[in-house]
């Protein structure tokens, strides 16, 4: 098998008495779009700048493109792109001269212009750093941290705060970098966007992976999925319930409104509209609705505030 992108293997992380990462193991593989998700203070921030460089694991490893991010930093700081929460640049720069400066510290650049206006910085001319706005401080930092073509790019949460243009315009960003063979890990808390971009996703708790898959893998994993319909009032739910399986519910929430839960697949669906057809029920406005990612996010982490 491909050796990972980025490996992180029990890693730990204190801050003074605060446990911040707690044996946190996760693997990325070549050209996939992944997603770290967990609630505030979960870790994901601290794995990441390890994963960069930033700081040094106290317990695990951490291996990015087969390298260490510490020792080996000088050969991987061409090939890596890094999007940090806080911005990171000089006060009085300009958008343009920005990119155009790290443009050159690489080999083959992305071309400045082209990038300048696909994320909408053409208007800011001459407008300082200082003086940007936090959506256009978060588009610079994208583009910046793309411009040296990298072949891995660590975005923390870049769409925080963004207007709903240029979050699409991100997205689709990230989309591009994906078709072209680049490898993403972001964080993010927007669940749409992690269900939308991500390839993979880990759900880290308290310093820990506490699931991982596919969008689709973990909004499907033992799932209890729902189907409603509304037909003539009365039907007999039990014989209903009966003939779908034994794990499936079935209830008449209002007169004539009917809900389904239970693991919900095709034999079901079919089991469910052949009971109708032979008991002479019209069933209308039926609809089979997934659980969210945002559902089992809440699911996994619990709904009290961090
Ligand atoms: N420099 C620091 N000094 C002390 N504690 C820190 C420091 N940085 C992070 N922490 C603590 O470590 C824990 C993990 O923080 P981290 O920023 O990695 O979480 P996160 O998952 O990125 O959270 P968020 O979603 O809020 O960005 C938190 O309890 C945080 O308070």
């Amino acid at each position: 098998m491909e050796s990972p992108v980025v490996e992180v293997s029990g890693l730990v992380m204190r801050y003074g008495d605060v446990s911040a990462v707690d044996g946190l193991t996760m693997s990325v593989g070549r050209g996939t779009v992944t997603a770290v998700l967990g609630p505030n203070g979960a870790g994901k921030t601290t794995t990441i700048e390890t994963c960069e460089g930033y700081r040094r694991p106290q317990g695990g490893y951490v291996r990015v493109l087969g390298l260490d991010p510490i020792t080996d930093g000088a050969d991987l700081r061409p090939r890596v792109g890094v999007m940090l929460q806080q911005g990171g640049s000089w006060s009085g720069a300009r958008a343009g001269e920005m990119l155009a400066h790290v443009a050159s510290l690489h080999a083959y650049p992305l071309d400045v212009d082209a990038l300048v206006e696909r994320l909408g910085l053409r208007s800011l001319g001459r407008t300082p750093y200082r003086r940007m706005s936090g959506g256009q401080r978060q588009r610079l930092g994208l583009a910046m941290a793309i411009v040296g073509r990298p072949e891995l790019v660590f975005l923390d949460e870049p769409t925080a705060g963004l207007d709903p243009q240029a979050r699409r315009a991100t997205w689709q960003l990230v989309d591009d970098l994906r078709d072209a063979g680049v490898t993403v890990v972001l964080t993010t808390h927007y669940m749409d966007e992690a269900e939308r971009l991500a390839d993979q996703v880990h759900v880290v708790d308290n310093g820990r992976v506490i699931a991982s898959g596919t969008p689709t893998q973990l909004t499907s994993s033992g799932a209890e999925n729902t189907i409603r319909f509304t037909a003539r009032p009365g039907l007999d739910v039990g014989e209903l319930a009966l003939a779908l399986s034994s794990a499936t519910k079935v209830v008449e929430t209002m007169p004539g409104a009917y809900v389904v839960t239970g693991e919900v697949d095709p034999a079901l669906l079919a089991t469910l509209t052949a009971w109708c057809a032979s008991n002479g029920v019209m069933a209308e406005r039926l609809s089979v609705e997934r659980r969210t990612l945002e559902d089992v996010f809440l699911e996994l982490t619990g709904k009290e505030l961090r």
